[in-house]
């Protein structure tokens, strides 16, 4: 996708905006120079950022999490994301209105990412462990959707699991057919964990599993994301809770995504933005490479530009036929492949 056209006005308005927004940079850069020389912050630190306000961040301390503060990001720094680990000096005296600053980002071990209005891919949370994919019974996953989010989820290089949530649901009418949608993933890397939000069964494996590290959940919509999230949150309004404390603002609702810890270990990061990951385009060697059990096989065909679709010599459906790849996976891989085309 190419970047939006702008005419000469817009243009103008756009880089004077920019120019006012270095000024100001410049400015609060000269303030927190001097914040520093004073004594108004503390000694450097690491942290966390557990939620993200665009020009400032709210950082908890590596060290102690009820050193909670709404930071002023130094100019050096690209672009900050909530699960990021930072470098950063809290406010201890009142001339930086009680605002601590964050001087560094430490290396990221992963990126959630999804594409902006322009089509480019931006960042919107780090470091995450692992990807929960949530389904249900009911409503039905959409067709091939289950292999269309774990190839975003593959492009990411974050583990991803399979959630079935509303098991209670199962009855003779649906567990075949079930049995045989979720057959194949363990053998191919990825659990599949069963789950009822509304009689809690389950929910013990699902704890010890978030227990470690940072976890995301996503899905298609009514699978009970929100319902599972509010669930394991130890009150209602957890979500806004912390950052309503750490404002004095009162609740404070933003759709940017937010850092939790669970009762009973392990962090969550949430977002609507996030709840969607991986329904966006993707090209077909990201598809193609997103199937892991195709990866030994691709390059390989006789032609280059191969479609896997019949041609001779061709190295992915010769694994079908060994049966190192299942029909259904290569049956969805085609489907997949062929939406592309219509996208
Ligand atoms: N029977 C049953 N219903 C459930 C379960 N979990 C959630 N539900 C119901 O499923 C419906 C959808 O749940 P939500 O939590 O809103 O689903 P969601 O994935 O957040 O949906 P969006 O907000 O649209 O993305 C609600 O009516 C829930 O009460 C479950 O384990 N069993
Ligand atoms: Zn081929």
């Amino acid at each position: 996708m190419s970047k939006r056209k702008l005419n000469r006005r817009q243009q103008w308005r756009i880089t004077k905006i920019q120019q006012e927004r270095e000024a100001r940079a410049r400015k609060r850069e000269e303030n927190l120079e001097q914040a520093a020389e004073e004594g108004d912050l503390g000694p450097e630190q690491t942290g966390m950022v557990i939620a993200n306000y665009g020009s400032q961040v709210l950082v908890e301390s590596a060290a102690d999490s009820t050193l909670r503060q709404r930071c002023h990001i130094r100019a050096n720094i690209d672009t900050l994301v909530t699960g990021d680990k930072v470098a950063w000096r809290p406010a201890v005296g009142e001339s930086t209105g009680g605002l601590g600053v964050v001087g560094a980002r430490l290396p990221r071990h992963s990126e959630l990412q999804r594409p902006d209005r322009y089509g480019d891919m931006k960042t919107v949370a780090a470091n995450i462990d692992r990807i929960l994919i949530v389904i249900a019974p009911y409503p039905e996953p959409f067709a091939n959707a289950i292999d269309r989010y774990l190839v975003a989820a593959e492009a990411t290089g974050i583990q991803p699991l399979l959630l079935l949530n509303k098991i209670d649901l199962i009855d003779d009418s649906n567990r075949a057919h079930l049995e045989a949608l979720l057959g194949p993933y363990p053998a191919l890397g990825y659990p599949v964990l069963k789950l009822s939000t509304k009689t809690g069964e389950g929910l013990d494996g699902l704890l010890e599993t978030l227990a470690q590290g940072t976890s995301v959940f996503v899905g298609q919509s009514g699978v009970g994301k929100s319902s599972l999230i509010n669930g394991l949150l130890p009150s209602a309004d957890a979500r806004t809770g912390a950052l309503s404390e750490a404002t004095g603002k009162g609740t404070h609702t933003t759709t940017a995504a937010e850092l939790f810890h669970l009762p009973s270990g392990g962090d969550l990061i949430d977002s609507p933005g996030i709840r969607e990951f991986g329904i966006w385009h993707m090209s077909e060697q990201e598809l193609l490479e997103g199937y892991v059990e195709f990866r030994p096989f691709i390059g390989h065909c006789r032609f280059r530009d191969c479609r896997h679709q019949g041609e001779p010599g061709c190295a992915i459906l010769e694994a079908q036929a060994r049966g190192d790849i299942s029909q259904r996976r290569m049956e969805s891989f085609l489907h997949l492949r062929n939406s592309l085309e219509s996208d």
